[in-house]
């Protein structure tokens, strides 16, 4: 989608009524909130608690039972440094506000996964150059720490081999989104980011300007998520759910937007590594608990995630097992 890196642009026109393709006329119910649609609090995961020793258990069974029944929480206390995370925030703003041409110099390539655009940025490239090399570098590098923290306790949480989890996502593949929405006259009518789940292991979303917009579909209903000041918000991914056999939701989002304020946002994407397989983990497997989903090769699956369309949660509807069937062997 290298052809359409231009809705800040397009944003900057005067305009009152929307160009018609982006327009989604198959919105569920519009992206505005209906009335019943309260804010409502997403639980709350204390990294420090978390990794204290007396305290574990507890909080074990909290992580768990949230990874469960919501698949999404706000991580406080997460030890990534504020004055980190501010600077990394004001520079993205900063990047925003650069005339087109600037802008235009980060540009994707054909072919490319990274630059300024409508895709995703990958790790690893050199070219990688938006905001202040170092920030984000840090950044990365300080919420690959804390990935792996989380995937640990929640290993730990599953009552899973540490190892299987590891096998899947130490030294997986990470990825970045970066999401400028602009304001839009008729923001009922449009979609920021349509309903999806995300295919990874987890994600770490971080809201950069204050600008709220970020919606999971909970019980069928949609919630707004209000972000805790210095939180960010974790969400379970699609080879998660996939490994813990169903266990954990990898829960449907979608980003809404507003016609006063533009919204930003910075995803960070946990994936697992190349070599692994996507599949339930063996030690949670038994007669009483077949696997629900198939097992595939990580090639398969990042052909799938190259080449999707947020939808849903169709990625998981594919991966499931009909009839104790599998017929990927
Ligand atoms: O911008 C947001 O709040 C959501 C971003 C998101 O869900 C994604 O990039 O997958
Ligand atoms: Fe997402």
């Amino acid at each position: 989608m290298a052809s359409s890196p231009t809705i800040q642009e397009l944003a900057k026109e005067p305009m009152l009524v929307i160009p018609e393709r982006y327009i989604h006329l198959d919105n569920e119910p519009c992206p505005i909130l209906s009335e019943d649609a309260t804010s409502q609090t997403i639980p709350t995961v204390d990294m420090q608690q978390l990794l204290m020793g007396e305290a574990t258990d507890f909080q074990l069974d909290k992580l768990h039972s949230i990874c469960k029944e919501w698949g999404i929480f706000q991580l406080v206390n997460h030890g990534v440094s504020s004055l980190l995370v501010e600077k990394l925030k004001y520079e993205i703003e900063e990047f925003y506000k650069l005339p087109l041409e600037e802008k235009m110099k980060y540009k994707i390539q054909p072919g490319d996964v990274e630059g300024y655009g409508q895709t995703l940025l990958m790790r690893d490239d050199e070219k990688l150059d938006w905001a202040d090399r170092e920030t984000l570098e840090s950044y990365i590098s300080e919420l690959q720490k804390l990935a792996m923290t989380a995937f640990g306790l929640m290993a730990k949480a599953l009552k899973i081999d540490k190892g299987e989890m590891e096998e899947m996502f130490d030294d997986g593949v990470q990825s970045v989104r970066m999401s400028y929405y602009p304001p839009c006259p008729q923001p009922e009518k449009v979609m920021g980011l349509r309903p999806h789940s995300d295919a990874t292991g987890i994600t770490i979303l971080l809201q950069v300007n204050g600008v709220e917009g970020f919606q999971i579909k909970k019980d069928g209903i949609w919630i707004p998520v209000s972000f805790l000041p210095d939180a960010f918000v974790v969400n379970v991914g699609d080879t998660l759910e996939i490994l813990s056999n169903g266990l954990y939701n990898s829960i449907e989002h979608r980003a809404t937007v507003n016609s006063v304020k533009e919204r930003m946002s910075i995803a960070m994407f946990f994936n697992p590594k190349f070599e692994a397989e996507v599949g339930p983990a063996a030690s949670l497997l038994n007669p009483q608990n077949p696997p629900l989903f198939k097992r595939i090769s990580t090639e398969k699956y990042y052909k799938y995630f190259f080449s999707r369309k947020l939808n849903g949660k169709s990625f998981l509807e594919q991966m499931k097992i009909e009839n104790g069937e599998d017929d990927t062997a």
